[in-house]
């Protein structure tokens, strides 16, 4: 059984349709992307997910769960990537990491997440003091510390510069290396490219494409995901 399946789900904010009609499969163990234009229904697909949006239509497996009726099973087992701001900047990462960690049954050991993301040395530092790739590394173990089966992570490299970027591209084939699923939502091709088993193209509500990277540049003709998916979505209009 896949560990998220998702089928014909519809969602519309009054009269705007969101999401019309999203249908794909991830299995356990995979890197899955989500990708899309802006507005094409990402996040409001992965809220219905984590159960903090009810779906107009269609049906949602998560681990077996249903997101809407089983939410605080499904919370227990899945990670999901915070963004920065939600943190209080005085707060200290290994303060932030026992809070989180107090919020699960089983939770990760706090000095190996530390070290597996090589926070060791900014244990004791306020969070506001942290770079951006630093802080991107305690959103990513706060995702982790609950032991969780499927982390989804948004947005993951914004704003990080391009080592950064390849510093956390490593963490998280880490993660997945660990046997966790990773749900990711991602503007960025290369970042799909290097690291998706497979992807969904999102445009204007709808899935365009799934496939791995070199399956949608075959198919959109293309040599690149970025010029694939250009090419995909503009097709969809
Ligand atoms: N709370 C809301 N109320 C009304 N409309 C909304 C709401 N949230 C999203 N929308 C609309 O629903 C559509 C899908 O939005 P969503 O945020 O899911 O897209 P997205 O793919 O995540 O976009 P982006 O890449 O720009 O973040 C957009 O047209 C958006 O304006």
């Amino acid at each position: 059984m896949p560990l998220i399946e998702v089928t014909d789900l519809r969602k519309r904010y009054g009269t705007r349709v969101a999401v019309d009609g999203v249908s794909f499969t991830v299995e356990r163990g995979e890197i899955f992307g989500i990708l899309g234009t802006n507005g094409a229904g990402k996040t409001t697909t992965v809220e219905c997910l984590q159960g903090l949006r009810q779906a107009d239509g269609g049906t949602i497996s998560v681990l077996g769960l249903n997101p809407e009726t089983d939410r605080a099973a499904l919370t227990r087992r899945v990670g999901v990537q915070l963004q920065e701001s939600r943190l209080p900047a005085k707060l200290r990462v290994r303060e932030a990491l026992e809070l989180f960690a107090s919020f699960y049954p089983e939770p990760a050991d706090i000095d190996v997440l530390l070290d597996q993301l090589d926070l060791r040395e900014h244990a004791r530092s306020a969070f506001g003091k942290l770079s951006g790739g630093q802080k991107q590394r305690v959103s990513i173990a706060l995702a982790l510390v609950g032991r969780p089966e499927l982390a989804i992570l948004d947005e993951l490299t914004t704003g990080l510069d391009p080592h950064a970027r390849r510093e956390t591209w490593r963490l998280v084939e880490g993660v997945r290396a660990t046997g966790v699923t990773v749900l990711l939502v991602t503007h960025f091709m290369d970042e799909a490219e290097r690291l998706c088993d497979r992807v969904a193209i999102f445009d204007a509500g709808r899935v365009v494409a799934t496939g791995t990277p070199a399956e949608l540049r075959a198919a959109a003709g293309e040599s690149t995901l970025d010029d694939a998916f250009v090419s995909l979505t503009r097709s969809a209009r």
